[in-house]
């Protein structure tokens, strides 16, 4: 049986150490780090997203700036808040929870922001600093990822690495992240031939498909740790009610490989925690105490 990667425990330990860092920073700069969270419009999964950010923020010692617009918000006003805290001294960090609803265009938003404020690290800014090796904010799902590797793992220098999904927001920058540690790096996605034999190559999978229960375990070489990014909502056995799997089908996976994060429990976690370190990061930066 494989070891269970405890992504939570992981994480409340990361936001702990945080929140330490949160203390001395503000014995220092005589304020505290501020995030600032925008939510447009009432997706319910986003609020709910957004609720935990805040009370995680609060716990580590932090303040919270949450702006909730409504979904008829304009792109002129969207954009004029950005630009309000971009000019804000109180705020660190700056996070556009995404999905936007319609009729709205996530990526001038986005791009709006400023790459030392970027604590999401979606801007084309954040993505190039880390492609060329220069210091900015990684996005927090695949930071958070390589974060529960190295504690695994410990050096990664020379191992296979397979990633499936190629997304601007996990895959890609996972990728990058992996061989800054000199892995050697697969990107697999829906039109790569023969995927089981490609991941079953792999010391370390990290699967960011969106489709529930995809990776089987006799596709994964014995041994291999693996990174379930998957969040799916799938009918449970009981009628009317639903679950949450992973992109991995635990199950087989979990009598073959050495290590598995579980899903939930797993990735998600390390997001809202990673986010808080990109915070602490982003104000020692700006106070010149990085
Ligand atoms: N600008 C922006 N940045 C984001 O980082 C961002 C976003 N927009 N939009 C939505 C996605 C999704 N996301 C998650 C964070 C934590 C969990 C998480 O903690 N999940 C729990 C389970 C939660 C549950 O039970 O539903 C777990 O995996 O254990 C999940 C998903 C951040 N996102
Ligand atoms: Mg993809």
């Amino acid at each position: 049986m494989a070891d269970i990667i405890d992504g939570k425990a992981f994480a409340a330990d990361l936001r702990g150490k945080v929140a330490e860092g949160v203390a001395e920073f503000s014995a220092k700069a005589g304020r505290k780090p501020g995030l600032a969270v925008v939510l447009v419009g009432e997706d319910p999964a986003s609020q709910i997203y957004v609720r935990n950010k805040h009370k995680a923020t609060v716990a580590a010692g932090m303040e919270s700036f949450e702006h909730r617009l409504p979904a008829d918000t304009t792109q002129e006003d969207l954009l004029a808040l950005v630009a309000q805290l971009n000019a804000d001294p109180a705020v660190d960090g700056i996070l556009v929870q995404l999905p936007l609803p319609k009729g709205l265009d996530e990526n001038a938003v986005i791009q709006a922001i400023d790459p030392d404020k970027d604590v999401d690290g979606f801007t084309t800014a954040s993505a190039g600093r880390l492609m060329t090796g220069l210091p900015g904010f990684v996005a927090c799902t695949p930071l958070g990822c390589l974060m529960l590797l190295k504690d695994r793992l410990g050096d990664l220098s020379g191992k296979t690495a397979v990633i499936i999904g190629r997304s601007n927001i996990v895959g890609k920058p996972m990728a990058q992240l992996l061989l800054r540690e000199s892995c050697t790096v697969t990107i697999a996605h829906s039109r790569t031939k023969d995927l089981p034999d490609v991941v079953r190559a792999a010391d370390i999978v990290v699967a960011a498909v969106g489709r529930p229960e995809m990776v089987k375990g006799d596709w994964l070489k014995p041994g291999a740790t693996v990174i379930d990014v998957g969040i799916n909502r799938v009918p449970a056995a009981d009628e009317g009610k639903t679950k949450l799997v992973g992109d991995v089908d635990f199950a087989s996976a979990s009598e073959t490989v050495g290590a598995i994060t579980p899903v939930p429990g797993g990735v998600g976690p390390m997001t809202i925690a990673c986010l808080l370190y990109n915070t602490l990061e982003a104000a020692n930066r700006r106070e010149g105490l990085a």
